[in-house]
C-alpha cells in the first residue's frame, strides 16, 4: 500500500471532492460514518463519551461523530475550543449537532475543562493533519488534562499534537496519548517511529473511499506492506519442478560457539523453498551441521574455529554471509575478498556487517546486488548514530542510494529501503521476536528466496513479511514472552501456506 505525507493526503482529499465528485461536507460525513461504525462495534452506549473538537476539519469529524452517536443513544458531551475562525465543514456540523444535542460547550479557559472520570471515553478531534506548529496555550493545557486522566482516548486521524512525519525528539510539546488512533484511509509515517509509541498505542486505518486515480498518480517513496501487497505468483511451484529449479543457496556462517546461527539460517532458507542449501562452516561445525541440518550439504573451511576463505561460487545462485561468523581478522579479509569478487547476489548479516563497518567503502566494491540486514545497533556501527528514528530512516535512504544496496533496517515495522529511495514498512511481526537468533532466521528466509530467483527487492520485502508473519502465528500459539527463534523457524511453513492460500 502506498502511503503519503499529510500534505499529499490533503491533495488526494481535494482531488476526490472534485473528481468523484463529492461535496466536502459529504466526504466528512463518510469519514465520520467510518469512525462511528468502529466506535459502535467497540463500546457499549452505557459509558459517557466526551468529544473534544478543534477548529478545523478534524474537529468537524468529531462533531459529526457526536451527532451519529447521539442518534443511537450514546451519552455524548461535546467540547470545542474557542477560536477566531472555524472551517466551513466544522460550522455546518456544529449547526447539525446543535439540532440534536444541548450538551455542547465552548472552551475559553481551563475553567471550562470538564471533569474526566476513568470510565469515560474521550474522543480527541482537536487537531489532525492540519497541525501547522507545536501546540501551546489553552489547547496544550487541555491535552495535559486529557493525558492526566485515566480515561480511554480515541484519537481521530492522528493524536493531536503529533505531526504526520517528522517530530522533534524528545517531544517537549504536548501530544495526546491515545489508546486507539483511527487513521483515515492511510497510516501516518509517524506511527512507525519508536519515539511515538506512547502516543499511538493501537492504530488502524478506516477506508473513506479516496479517489483511486489520485492515489495512483501521487508519487510517494513510502509504502506499507500488507498481505494484499504480496504477489504470490512469485512463489508458484511448477508441476515439473526438480531441486535444480529452485536454486542453490550458500550459507557462510558460524564459528566456535556460534554454530546455532548457521543452523537457524540454513534451515530457514530451506523452509523458504530453495532447492539446495550448502552450509560453509569452520571445521568445528561439521558434525553439528550434518546432524542439525540434514537437508543441507556441509562444506568446511580449512580453519577449525572461524571462516578464512570461501568456496568456488559458480554453482550457487545466492549467498548469505555473516550469521554467527565472528570478527576474526582472517574472516575480515575473507569478506573483503568475497565482496570484491562475488557476482552472485548477497545477503550480508550480523558479523558480516560488523566487519564491513570497519571499512564502509568496501560497499563501493560490490559487484553483485546486496541486501544488508542490520538491526539498529549494526546500522549505527555501519553508518553512524542518528538522533531519532526519522533521521535514521533518512540516513538509510541516502546510504541505500549511495551504495546501490538494499537495507533491511530491522525492528518494529522493519523498513526495507531500496536503492531507488523507496521505503517499504512491514506490517507483520511482534515484540516477542526481539530474541537471539531471530535475525539469523530472517537472513536465511531472504537468502532462500533470492536463491529461488526472486528479484532482490521482492526477496527482501516478501522475506521480511513472511518472517514477521511466522512470528505472529507462532506468538498466537506460544505467546510473545516465550517465543524463540526456533518457533519462528517452525512457523515459516504456516506463513507461506497463509500467503499462497490467499
Ligand atoms: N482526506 C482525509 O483524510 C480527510 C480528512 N478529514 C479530516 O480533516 C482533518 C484535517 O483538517 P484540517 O482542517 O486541514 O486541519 P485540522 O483540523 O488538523 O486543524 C486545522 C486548524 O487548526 C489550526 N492549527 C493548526 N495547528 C495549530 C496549533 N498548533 N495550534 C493552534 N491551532 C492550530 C489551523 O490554523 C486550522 O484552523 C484530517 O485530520 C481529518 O480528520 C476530513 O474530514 C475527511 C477527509
Ligand atoms: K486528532
Amino acid at each position: 500500500m502506498k502511503i503519503f505525507r499529510t500534505e499529499q493526503v490533503k491533495y488526494i482529499d481535494a482531488y476526490t471532492i472534485q473528481n468523484e465528485p463529492i461535496a466536502s461536507i459529504d466526504l466528512m460525513e463518510r469519514a465520520a460514518h467510518a469512525l462511528f461504525g468502529w466506535f459502535r462495534n467497540r463500546f457499549h452506549n452505557n459509558r459517557k463519551v466526551i468529544i473534544f473538537c478543534g477548529p478545523g476539519n478534524n474537529g468537524g469529524d468529531g462533531l459529526a461523530l457526536a451527532r451519529m452517536l447521539l442518534n443511537v443513544g450514546y451519552n455524548v458531551h461535546t467540547y470545542y475550543l474557542s477560536s477566531k475562525s472555524y472551517s466551513e465543514d466544522f460550522n455546518t456540523n456544529l449547526v447539525r449537532l446543535k439540532e440534536a444535542s444541548s450538551s455542547i460547550y465552548m472552551i475559553n479557559s481551563p475553567k471550562d475543562f470538564p471533569k474526566i472520570e476513568p470510565d469515560d471515553i474521550i474522543v480527541d478531534a482537536l487537531f489532525g493533519s492540519g497541525l501547522s506548529r507545536p501546540i501551546e496555550g489553552l489547547a496544550a493545557d487541555l491535552i495535559s488534562s486529557i493525558n492526566s486522566s485515566n480515561a480511554l482516548v480515541v484519537a481521530i486521524d492522528i493524536p493531536s499534537g503529533l505531526f504526520g512525519e517528522e517530530n522533534s525528539v524528545p517531544n517537549s510539546n504536548p501530544v495526546v496519548r491515545a489508546s486507539y488512533c483511527l487513521s483515515l484511509q492511510f497510516p501516518k509515517i509517524a506511527f512507525f517511529m519508536s519515539e511515538n509509541e506512547e502516543y499511538v498505542k493501537d492504530w488502524r486505518t478506516l477506508p473513506i473511499g479516496l479517489h483511486p486515480d489520485a492515489i495512483e498518480q501521487t508519487p510517494s517513496p513510502y509504502f506499507y506492506t500488507t498481505l494484499s501487497d504480496i504477489s504470490t505468483n512469485l512463489l508458484n511451484q511448477s508441476k515439473f519442478a526438480h531441486k535444480g529449479s529452485f536454486g542453490h543457496v550458500l550459507i557462510m556462517a558460524g564459528s566456535y560457539s556460534m554454530m546455532g546461527a548457521a543452523c537457524l539460517c540454513s534451515k530457514a532458507s530451506i523452509r523458504s523453498g530453495v532447492g539446495l542449501a550448502t552450509l560453509y562452516i569452520p571445521k568445528c561445525g561439521y558434525e553439528i551441521a550434518q546432524t542439525a541440518v540434514p537437508e543441507a550439504l556441509a562444506l568446511t573451511d580449512s580453519n577449525d574455529t572461524h571462516l578464512t576463505n570461501y568456496p568456488d561460487l559458480n554453482k550457487f545462485s545466492a549467498i548469505c554471509v555473516g550469521p554467527g561468523m565472528g570478527q576474526d581478522t582472517e574472516t575480515a579479509s575473507m569478506i573483503r575478498s568475497l565482496i570484491k569478487n562475488s557476482t552472485k547476489p548477497l545477503v550480508i548479516d550480523a558479523d558480516g556487517l560488523n566487519l564491513i563497518s570497519k571499512n564502509i567503502d568496501l560497499l563501493q566494491e560490490l559487484k553483485a546486488p546486496a541486501i544488508l540486514t542490520p538491526h539498529p545497533g549494526e546500522f549505527d556501527r555501519l553508518f553512524g548514530k542518528s538522533s531519532s528514528s526519522w533521521e535514521q530512516l533518512q540516513k538509510a535512504i541516502s546510504m541505500a542510494q549511495r551504495y546501490g544496496v538494499i537495507i533491511v533496517l530491522k525492528g518494529a515495522y522493519t523498513r526495507v529501503v531500496l536503492p531507488n529511495g523507496e521505503v517499504h514498512f512491514n506490517s507483520t511481526g511482534n515484540s516477542g521476536m526481539a530474541t537471539g537468533g531471530s535475525g539469523d532466521v530472517l537472513s536465511g528466509v531472504i537468502a532462500g528466496l533470492l536463491a529461488r530467483g526472486l528479484e532482490p527487492k521482492d526477496a527482501a520485502i516478501i522475506g521480511v513479511f513472511v518472517h514477521g508473519l511466522a512470528g505472529d502465528l507462532a506468538a498466537d500459539d506460544f505467546g510473545k514472552v516465550s517465543l524463540c527463534a526456533t518457533d519462528i523457524l517452525n512457523y515459516i511453513c504456516k506463513a507461506f501456506q497463509h500467503l499462497t492460500k490467499k
